[in-house]
């Protein structure tokens, strides 16, 4: 199989979706793996390090698109490389489907298929790809929040961890899941008073008992949202239904109630955000403030910290890279139901419930047979 990484190029992002580790295990096995000409840079990953194992490293985006049968990213394909999907490929990668009708559509019409990093899962029903840069987003989420409260930020000028005689600062993580919990753990332990809000008291009573005296849990309503963002200096949006858009928990007239300079890191916002009043923000241009309240939306929080990002991404995707190049994905697919709900689109289909019901489009159950051809295969080689 023909394997192809173009170099992300979405704003301010530093990760590449192969290691060097990855070319010698895929070429090791008789694949093919093109590398676009410095994709590895950001994290620092110099050309010859792929080509020593095995790579074929290849100038033009376009070419990749055109010869790989198995496009391995990281980001979701940007508007100009929509064109360069073809019929038959298949992109594994994070899409975010819901919270980009665009997109959507572009992939739709291309009749290639999607299987989004974000919906995977493993025997367990957890969303293995996900989880890495969930670890990586929640905990740099405390850091930036912490930046960002500084007063020429735009912040209240309050320091996260207090000094004695002062009292260190509030912080309300909503949803106690990987984003979630990385947050509290930081933000507790540098001092911070946490209250970490979640639906599911299963997970609250865990993190209830790892947790220490500093962090408290509550049941996730519409009450007690209001309060914990009223009394928080700093707010974590970190709540994830699978597949879909994110809920807003916070509406634009909450904000009205916060204490003025307190900041919002909205990590949720790569699902559409969590709080009413969120929109995209990139690493180079953070934040914007709304009544008041700094928002810091960045769709793409580890792309800022490429090496480690990068190292801990692969970690997790390399080994379905290999079994789909080995065995072919439908066959994977249909053999683990995990990998069949990351298939988010199948050649013209939808075939997640979530992203369906957010577009009002047809929804079809995945099953490993190929929809009827409606283009021409892609051509290899
Ligand atoms: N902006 C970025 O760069 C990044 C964003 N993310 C995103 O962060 C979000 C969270 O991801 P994870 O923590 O891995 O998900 P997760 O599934 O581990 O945790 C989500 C939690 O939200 C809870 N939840 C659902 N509805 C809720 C409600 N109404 N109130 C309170 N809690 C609620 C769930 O019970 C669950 O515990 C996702 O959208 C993910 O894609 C992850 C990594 C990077
Ligand atoms: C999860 C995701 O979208 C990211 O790491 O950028």
């Amino acid at each position: 199989m023909i394997v192809g990484v173009p170099k992300e190029i979405k704003a301010d992002e530093y990760r590449v979706a192969m290691l060097p580790v990855g070319v010698e295990e895929l070429t090791g096995a008789g694949h093919s793996v093109l590398i676009e000409a410095g994709a590895g840079l950001g994290s620092g990953i110099a050309d010859a390090q792929y080509e020593s194992a095995g790579a074929s490293i290849v100038r033009a985006p376009a070419e990749i698109w055109s010869k790989a049968e198995l496009i391995v990213k990281v980001k979701e394909p940007l508007p100009t490389e929509w064109p360069h999907i073809r019929p038959g490929q298949v992109l594994f990668t994070y899409f975010h489907f819901a919270a980009d009708e665009a997109l959507t559509r572009a992939v739709l019409a291309s009749d290639a298929t999607a299987i989004a990093y974000e919906t995977l899962r493993d025997a367990r029903g957890g969303l293995p790809l996900l989880t890495p840069m969930s670890e990586v987003a929640g905990r740099m989420s405390i850091q930036e929040g912490a930046k960002f409260l500084e007063r020429p930020q735009e912040g209240r000028g309050i320091l996260l961890s207090g000094v004695p005689g002062v009292a260190p600062a509030d912080v309300a993580v909503l949803g106690g899941g990987v984003v979630g919990s990385n947050a509290a753990k930081v933000a507790a332990g540098m001092g911070a008073n946490v209250t970490i809000l979640d639906v599911n008291l299963d997970r609250l009573r865990y993190l209830d008992d790892i947790s220490p005296p500093n962090v408290t849990t509550l049941y996730s309503d519409r009450h007690t949202i209001r309060e914990a963002i009223e009394r928080a200096d700093l707010v974590i949006g970190a709540v994830l239904i699978i597949g879909a858009r994110a809920p807003r928990l916070v509406r634009r007239d909450d904000l009205r109630r916060m204490k003025p300079g307190a900041v919002i890191v909205d990590v949720a916002i790569d699902q559409g955000g969590c709080v009413e009043t969120s929109r995209p923000t990139t690493h180079h241009s953070p934040t914007y403030v709304i009544d008041g309240i700094v928002h810091y939306c960045v769709t793409n929080m580890p792309g800022a910290v490429g090496r480690t990002s990068t190292y801990a991404l692969c970690n997790v995707t390399l080994p379905y890279v290999l079994q789909f190049a080995e065995h072919g994905w439908r066959s994977v697919a249909s053999r683990d139901p995990g990998v069949a709900e990351g298939v988010n689109i199948d050649q013209g289909r939808v075939t997640n419930r979530a992203v369906a019901r957010t577009f009002d489009l047809p929804y079809e159950e995945w099953t490993d047979r190929p929809p009827a051809a409606t283009s021409a295969p892609i051509v290899t080689g």
